[in-house]
């Protein structure tokens, strides 16, 4: 440095002739000797100990930066091969985290001070009932989550407690196509899980998408596989008890095959007239069904009318009539209980050929806060009835059994399974069995005793009786439910009470009463 300096300050002397007689610079010091002198000059050395010392007492006392969040990644250099998803980053912009590369834990190295490396968990239907509730756990232990759904039967509102903390994240899309995220545990929960699904308003009428379940089963369940093969995810497949179908062994344990009737119900050869279609001034979402039930006669799809049907609108009442007359709600399970036994085979699979770390859980009826009210399933039916003052519709004669757990202690039964070593299938339900008519008689005891049982013609296939052996669970997780029906039924409550009657108010903030 110092002799390019000194030849500089020699060549421009020279060109502008100042000086002729310049002395004679000193020969150069080496360099190390120079640096040395440097360095000792002043106590130098001393002075970079100290600071160095300082610097790392610091950084030992300076609390993480939430460093779990570091996890999040996504992987957008592939994109190119997948289809655009709709990435919704509300923590991006409802809060005081901005969302900066110094976040990306890129080289995979532990930053100073985070002691223990989060997990990166993804929730496919994580805006649902259970998902939501998961959601909230893995949340609560320091995880980072990032959720994926299409927000077909799932809702934002049950997430909203999440939005802005950086260690979630929330994307809409519907895992039918491809994604890539990079995670440790991937929860598949994504799918419709009722027989009746779709609430359109104003007209209300209730649109059963089943037929679409059996897609989501398999083509999802491919996909997520396939990003757990691709990123080294350990895999849980949420499958349910209707694999067992309408089960010969009771109670039900893992080792039994089941017995599900593959075709279901079907109602080939009942077609719509077009004419009835074509004739229709009612509405396009309305129309556009019709005819897709034209195309798709055996989708099972199935439409009933709610009260806020307007009476003069004959055509559209006649309209209506005519897909109830077509589709009554029979036989539509097939496509589920097979859909799910698919995806289990399609788990099995990546877990015995490719090695994949496999979890498969199956779920058996399960209740609590955040179920869609209009789901049609038996316990949100009997507990949006008592509190709308509506007869309980208990279908057939009300002997079928049922037993149910809340959702507390699936999703502790679920996490233990994630964490165990054990492949599965796991039973999870809670082994306490009622008839729908016990049940009807609990609701009547937690919300109005004076609610009417109202008898209703019961859907083909279903099942008689259902009631988990859980002895599995219990020895290998150490998990059994510890909420019982009557314990459980009044924290749902609240909730539908709240959200029951916050439904009920037209656009000018007028409550409209169902009941007569
Ligand atoms: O209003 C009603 C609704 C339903 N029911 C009866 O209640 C019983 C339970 O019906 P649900 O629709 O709640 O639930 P199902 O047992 O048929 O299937 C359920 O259980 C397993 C889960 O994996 C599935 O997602 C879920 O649909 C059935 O016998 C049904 O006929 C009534 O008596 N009245």
């Amino acid at each position: 440095m110092n002799s390019e300096l000194v030849r500089r300050s020699l060549i421009s002397a020279q060109t502008s002739g100042h000086n002729n007689h310049l002395p004679v610079p000193e020969p150069e010091k080496p360099l190390q000797k120079s640096l040395l002198v440097y360095l000792l000059r002043e106590q130098r050395p001393l002075f970079l100990l100290i600071g160095i010392a300082i610097a790392t007492l610091f950084f030992s006392f300076l609390p993480p930066r939430d460093g779990r969040h570091v996890a999040l990644r996504v992987i957008q250099s592939e994109s190119t091969t997948l289809p655009s998803t709709q990435r919704v980053l509300y923590e991006t912009t409802t809060h005081h985290y901005q969302y900066t590369p110094w976040h990306v834990n890129v080289g995979g190295k532990v930053p100073l001070g985070l002691k223990k490396k989060s997990q990166r968990i993804l929730v496919t239907g994580g805006a649902g009932f259970v998902g939501s509730h998961l959601v909230d756990r893995l949340m609560e232990r320091g995880d980072s989550v990032i959720v994926v759904d299409n927000f077909f039967t799932g809702r934002k509102d049950n997430l909203g407690h999440h939005f802005g903390n950086p260690r979630f994240e929330l994307i809409r899309h519907d895992v039918v196509e491809p994604i890539l995220l990079e995670v440790d545990q991937i929860y598949h929960l994504a799918c419709p899980a009722s027989p009746v699904h779709y609430k359109y308003n104003p007209v209300k009428t209730i649109i059963s998408f089943l037929f679409m379940a059996h897609k989501t089963n398999v083509v999802g369940t491919l996909n997520m596989l396939g990003l757990a093969k691709r990123v080294g995810a350990r895999f849980l497949l949420t499958s349910t008890s209707e694999v067992y179908g309408d089960p010969l062994q009771h109670p039900q344990v893992e080792t039994y095959w089941g017995n599900v009737n593959p075709i279901g119900a079907d109602v080939l050869g009942l077609t719509l007239p077009l004419s009835v279609i074509e004739s229709c001034q009612g509405d396009s979402l309305l129309k556009s069904t019709a005819y897709m039930l034209v195309d798709n006669p055996t989708s099972c799809m199935c439409i009933t009318a709610s009260k806020k049907v307007k009476k003069n609108d004959i055509e559209y009442c006649a309209l209506i009539g005519v897909l109830v007359h077509m589709c009554p709600m029979a036989g539509v399970r097939s496509c589920y209980d097979e859909g799910k036994r698919t995806a289990e085979t399609l788990a099995m699979d990546y877990h015995r050929g490719l090695g994949i770390e496999v979890r498969i859980a199956r779920i058996f009826n399960t209740y609590g806060p955040r179920m869609c009210i209009d789901d049609g399933r038996v316990v949100s039916n009997f507990v949006a009835q008592a509190l709308r003052k509506e007869p309980l519709t208990v279908y057939g004669d009300g002997k079928q059994t049922r037993s149910f757990q809340y959702v507390s202690d699936l999703v502790e039964g679920l996490m233990r399974l994630m964490e165990g070593d054990h492949v599965g299938p796991f039973n999870l339900g809670n082994p306490g069995e009622f008839t729908m008519l016990e049940l009807a008689q609990v609701v009547q005891e937690t919300i109005d005793p004076n609610a009417k049982i109202e008898f209703r013609p019961n859907t083909e296939d279903d099942p008689h009786k259902r009631k988990p052996d859980i002895t599995k669970a219990k020895e290998l997780l150490g998990w059994e439910p510890t909420v019982s029906l009557r314990k459980g039924l009044p924290l749902m409550v609240e909730d539908f009470r709240q959200r029951v009657f916050s439904d009920q108010k037209d656009s000018s903030g007028n409550t409209i009463r169902y009941s007569e």
